[in-house]
């Protein structure tokens, strides 16, 4: 696996390119000779010998910290332009080579309106000069509206099936409307037209993300930063992830995919002031987050989830997901054995099982207007209270605005998602609660937060007459707190799935492990050496 001579020695995993130079004359460059061979012995290793004037540069990644990744050319002298060329060969040809797993031909789309609007310029100058340098093919595609990628995707316009990946350049919505599009059309693909029956079925290709958006959660928490340089570096070295997919369903309907947020409460009412606020590019989000700070508004909801069947495993736990993270590591290791016995299942045995335990716990909870849990054997249970947010993260949501993320301890590829739910509080207690989620400060003393790691969840608003009963423990309620009871109930908030809106307030979800593969590794564990990191975590040779 390496490109080594008698002063140097390149890890060809972290070669980007490779390209010929003019060396001038007084160079400090490495010089190798004519005996130089590709050893058969040892995959990848390339032995060189010292020679004469012209050259050719090896392209390699180094780590300059916080998580980014730059570029750093080392130039080898050759004594003429044939050996030379023979070099060039030899190295693209081994960086061709099925385990390494590097994309040859990705289809690129590019949201022109991202964020600062800045995508299109921000891909010329940074990221395709890389592409070409790695020989990627990429068809090229600027969105002309909402949806246009996904309809590209859905009527398999791109002919998926030739390309190796495709990357957005973008935010996470434009994420989400790729990903909507991929899934979707795996399905179709396999002539499935009810999502909301079946178990989804992973994608063949991977999804690369070249953050230009407005909040780059995904990027952020797959990479460790939003940069540009070091996302198109990762797509081009084949980096693999797989990241843990929600399905969302409104009214037993499937309604859509997402894998960040579901936030109902201060994250759907933020969400829905800022729509309207897209000018004003992504400090709409702190604009529309202070007016729904002041608004304090709380809502009364049943929450139904069911826990993780790994009780050591909370968002709590301190345990944080790094590149090669144990954790996801098992999970998908489990969830490839039982996904290759039964690709397609048409059950829906954990639905089931939710009917049968709402019908449960409608009859045995006495529920009071507090957060109150209640037990049953499989692991659900029942919460009924007001609360300013109900929160749902698959990933830890790291992002500029709070870099350890909304649930710092969150894994990208267990299987599961953190049910954060924040009960009605002052606006001092709510705002030490944003603080903390900022700094990524304890939160487990404040005694208006639960937080459970859940496989699946449901929420309805409670709204009706008969759900006064189950909020008031009181039977006899007097007339007078009724119909302040009635008025209170009346108020739902929306979803904001993914950064978009969702209005229905009831809505069931489910996660599903690893189900789609991106260009990236996870964060790489910061107290780890550089040759560490990249051991720990070999991803381009774990699938061959
Ligand atoms: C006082 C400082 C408060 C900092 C609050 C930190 C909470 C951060 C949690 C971040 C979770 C991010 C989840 C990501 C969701 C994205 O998928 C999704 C779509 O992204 P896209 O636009 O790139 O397509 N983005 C969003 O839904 C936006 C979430 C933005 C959350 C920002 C909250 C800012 C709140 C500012 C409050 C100020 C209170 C002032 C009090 C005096
Ligand atoms: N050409 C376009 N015009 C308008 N909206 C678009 C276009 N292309 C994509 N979108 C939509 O814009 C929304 C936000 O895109 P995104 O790239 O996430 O930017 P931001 O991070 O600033 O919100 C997504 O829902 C996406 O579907
Ligand atoms: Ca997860």
């Amino acid at each position: 696996m390496y490109l080594s001579g008698h002063e140097a020695s390149l890890d060809l995993r972290e070669v980007v390119g490779v390209k010929a130079v003019k060396i001038p004359a007084k160079s400090s460059t490495l010089s190798f000779g004519k005996n130089a061979k590709v050893d058969e012995n040892v995959p990848y290793c390339i032995e060189m010998q010292p020679i004469g004037p012209l050259g050719f540069s090896v392209v390699i990644i180094t780590r300059p910290g916080n998580h980014r990744w730059r570029c750093k050319q080392v130039s080898f002298q050759c004594k003429d332009s044939s050996l030379c060329h023979q070099w060039i060969t030899a190295i693209k040809e081994a960086l061709k080579s099925e385990a390494f797993c590097r994309p040859k031909k990705l289809v690129v789309f590019v949201n022109p309106f991202s964020g600062k609007k800045k995508a299109v310029k921000l891909y010329r100058d940074k990221v395709l000069p890389l592409f070409e340098l790695a020989d990627i093919h990429v068809t090229y595609i600027e969105t002309e509206r909402q949806n246009h990628a996904r309809d590209l995707l859905v009527q398999n316009s791109l002919d998926l099936k030739r390309i190796d990946g495709l990357v957005c350049v973008g935010g996470d919505g434009m994420f989400s409307e790729v990903l909507n599009g991929l899934l979707t059309f795996t399905a179709h693909d396999l002539h499935i037209e009810e999502m909301d029956r079946f178990e989804p079925v992973a994608p063949d290709i991977r999804i690369g993300i070249i953050p230009a958006g407005s909040t780059n959660t995904i990027v952020y928490t797959t990479t460790g930063t939003s940069d540009v340089v070091t996302s198109t570096l990762h797509i081009i070295l084949g980096d693999q992830i797989g990241i843990d997919v929600n399905s969302v369903n409104v009214n037993d309907q499937f309604v859509r995919y997402s894998v960040t947020l579901l936030g109902y409460g201060y994250m759907g009412d933020l969400l829905k002031d800022s729509d309207n606020k897209r000018w004003m590019g992504p400090s709409r989000y702190s604009w529309s987050g202070t007016k729904s700070f002041l608004a304090n508004n709380a809502y009364y909801g049943e929450i139904k989830y069911r826990l993780s069947s790994n009780s050591d495993s909370h968002p709590t736990d301190a345990v944080k997901c790094y590149s090669g993270c144990d954790i996801c590591s098992m999970a998908g290791q489990s969830n490839s054995r039982s996904t290759s016995k039964v690709e397609i299942s048409a059950g829906r045995d954990t639905d089931l099982q939710l009917d049968e335990q709402s019908d449960f716990m409608k009859h045995s909870n006495s529920q009071s207007s507090d957060l109150s849990g209640s037990y049953s054997d499989s692991n659900w249970r029942t919460v009924i209270g007001k609360f300013v947010a109900v929160n749902s993260v698959t990933m830890s949501c790291s992002c500029d605005l709070s870099p350890p993320g909304m649930s710092p301890y969150c894994h990208l590829g267990d299987g599961c998602m953190d049910l954060i739910m924040v009960s009605q509080c002052s606006r001092i207690e709510f705002l030490k609660f944003l603080l903390r989620t900022a700094k990524g400060e304890e939160r487990k003393n404040l005694d208006f937060i639960q937080m459970h790691r859940v496989k699946e969840f449901s929420f309805r608003p409670l709204t009706e007459d008969s759900d006064l009963l189950s909020i008031s423990s009181e039977e006899n309620i007097p007339q007078s707190k009724k119909v302040k009871l009635k008025r209170q109930t009346s108020r739902t908030s929306v979803w904001n799935c993914d950064g978009e809106v969702i209005d229905q307030p009831k809505i069931s979800v489910r996660v599903h492990c690893q189900l789609v593969k991106l260009f990236a590794r996870g964060v790489e564990d910061p107290s780890l050496q550089d040759d560490q990191k990249r051991n720990c975590c070999s991803p381009s040779f774990d699938n061959s």
